[in-house]
């Protein structure tokens, strides 16, 4: 069953149709394009409205240019509205542009690509030698050093030569191929796209882009540092079934694992120590190259822990990898909407690769729920400088289920606060323990589109038709967090989906988060 109420003929057309999905639909034809001549080894840096209202296009005329290691096709018509970047050129290329930026310019200071591009050299060498088993990388660097863009570069490079690596994201504020609040796991075995980057994930409905099926785990805080423990528990089961994937798949395991982490990861403290949970990333993976993308101050704190002090069996290579110039600062409202826009494609694709979301109606009776518990206390602290051997036991947290302040996560019965939120459904049967759902994979996200108190029911956006079963649900652990709602700027409460009046649902309230206001 599509959406009831819904009349939208064709919703994934009509979809496909709208530009606001950040897919690459046709510019106003009255904007008249602009030209610009890129010297070899330069790029083009722009930075654009996350407003809907705005588009940004950019074509190749002539040469060879790449998005983030990604070769943009001639004479293609790219839709970069709503983004940041840098269109890079190594022979020079003409490009020609259509819409709005905030800002652009060209830039030839770009010895940062020569770099990224020389880590992708070692990395090869690395892959060719079969006494390795394939590079382990850990990323580091504070919020917005480019950590994310070396990634998609570098994986988009080994992609090219015929490699299939995989990316770990670690950072729980932004979502790869899941919404955010996950932390996941996925090897790529064809090339990324120009626009969308990793695409649309297999978990959210079928898709035409060929992708292996990520490892989603649900860590329902915004920081690593809110619960270290969860935390922690959550990146050992995610080191597991990564490795025991890998060791099932020896080419992707010889392409080697590069994980993404959180900013607040990469901070040193007021000793030149570094972040305990950093320690844990590197043991549960046994990351076997470090890359910092920070100040000095961070890579000798890495290399005095990781290299100098160890002899040559232990020693973890550091690099220091320099950051592009132009690196966009993101305020809290451009990464709020690129967040909501990222969930909404998780639900509805992308204008190449629609998808159609479901509707359930659950009762309240056959729901079991269970929200973080984010005033529980004891396990929120920092800590920097940890000994030498991470001995962190999952096992070993005296966490309950029993509600009190000391549990993880608490059952919810459903209310209308609800709607809006965003719900992982868990593998694990509802009735587990507070560590199994903790540790337990994601099968999937849902959308909270309402709930009726009086008939005692609540209806879910889902990605799939079928029903989920008896598994365990978990909420994310404030409406805020799940960005759909909050990016219209009122509480989710406020709001009603316009199909429930039985009326029709005009496309741009459905692309706005399916909501209407009550008072509308
Ligand atoms: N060469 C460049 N010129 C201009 N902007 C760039 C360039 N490279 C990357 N950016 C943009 O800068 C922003 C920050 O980069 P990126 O996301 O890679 O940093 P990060 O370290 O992963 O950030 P965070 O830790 O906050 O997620 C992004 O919007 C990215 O698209």
């Amino acid at each position: 069953m599509s959406l009831p109420g819904l009349s939208l003929p064709g919703l994934g057309l009509q979809l496909s149709a709208t530009p606001v999905l950040g897919g690459s639909a046709a510019p106003p034809a009255e904007q008249s394009p602009r030209r610009e001549d890129l010297p070899p080894r330069s790029e083009w840096r722009f930075e654009t409205s996350s407003s809907s209202s705005s588009s940004y296009h950019a074509r190749v005329l002539s040469g060879h240019a790449e998005l983030f290691g990604v070769e943009l096709a001639v004479n293609q018509l790219y839709d970069l509205s709503g983004t940041k970047g840098a269109i890079f050129t190594w022979q020079g290329c003409q490009l020609e542009f259509m819409g709005d930026a905030e800002s652009e310019y060209a830039a030839e200071e770009t010895e940062y690509a020569v770099e990224w591009l020389s880590l992708h050299g070692m990395l090869e060498t690395f892959r060719d030698e079969p006494a390795n088993d394939g590079p382990r990388v850990l990323v580091v660097g504070s919020d917005s050093t480019g950590k994310s863009s070396l990634i998609r570069s570098v994986i988009a490079r080994a992609v090219s030569s015929g490699r299939t690596p995989t990316v770990v994201n670690l950072d729980p504020r932004q979502g790869l191929l899941a919404p955010p609040s996950s932390l996941t796991a996925v090897t790529l075995g064809s090339q990324m796209e120009v626009e969308n980057g990793f695409g649309i994930s297999p978990i959210s409905g079928p898709t035409v882009t060929p992708m292996k099926t990520p490892l989603v785990y649900h860590y329902p805080y915004h920081s690593p540092t809110d619960k270290p423990d969860v935390y922690k528990a959550i990146v050992t089961r995610l080191a597991l079934s990564t490795t025991s994937r890998l060791e099932e798949d020896l080419k992707a395991k010889q392409s080697g694992i590069i994980l993404d982490t959180p900013g607040v990861l990469g901070v040193t403290d007021g000793k030149g120590n570094i972040n305990e949970i950093l320690h844990h990333l590197v043991s549960e993976f046994s990351i076997n190259v470090i890359v910092s993308m920070g100040p000095e101050r961070l890579t000798n704190a890495l290399s005095k822990r990781y290299s100098v002090a160890k002899g040559a069996d232990e020693a973890i290579p550091v690099l220091r990898v320099a950051k592009p110039g132009g690196l966009a600062e993101r305020n809290e409202p451009y990464l709020k909407q690129s967040r909501a826009r990222y969930t909404r494609s998780y639900f509805f694709g992308s204008a190449k690769e629609s998808l159609s979301p479901h509707s359930h109606s659950i009762a309240f009776d056959n729901l079991v729920i269970y929200r973080a518990n984010t005033t529980s206390t004891g396990s929120g602290t920092t800590s920097y400088g940890a000994d030498a051997d991470d001995d962190y036991d999952p096992s070993s947290d005296n966490t309950t289920m029993s509600g009190t302040s000391t549990a993880t996560f608490d059952k919810v019965a459903p209310s209308v606060a609800m709607m809006g939120s965003l719900i992982a459904i868990k593998f694990c049967p509802t009735n587990s323990d507070e560590d199994a759902i903790r540790d337990s994979a994601v099968m999937g996200f849902v959308y909270v589109a309402d709930v009726d108190e009086a008939r005692k029911k609540v209806r879910f956006l889902a990605p799939h038709p079928q029903s989920w079963g008896n598994r365990a649900l978990m909420q994310a652990s404030s409406v805020e967090e799940v960005y759909f709602a909050s990016s219209l700027g009122r509480p989710a409460w406020q709001y009603r989906r316009q199909y429930d009046t039985g009326g029709d649902c005009d496309v741009e309230s459905l692309l706005a988060g399916w909501i209407v206001p009550v008072d509308e």
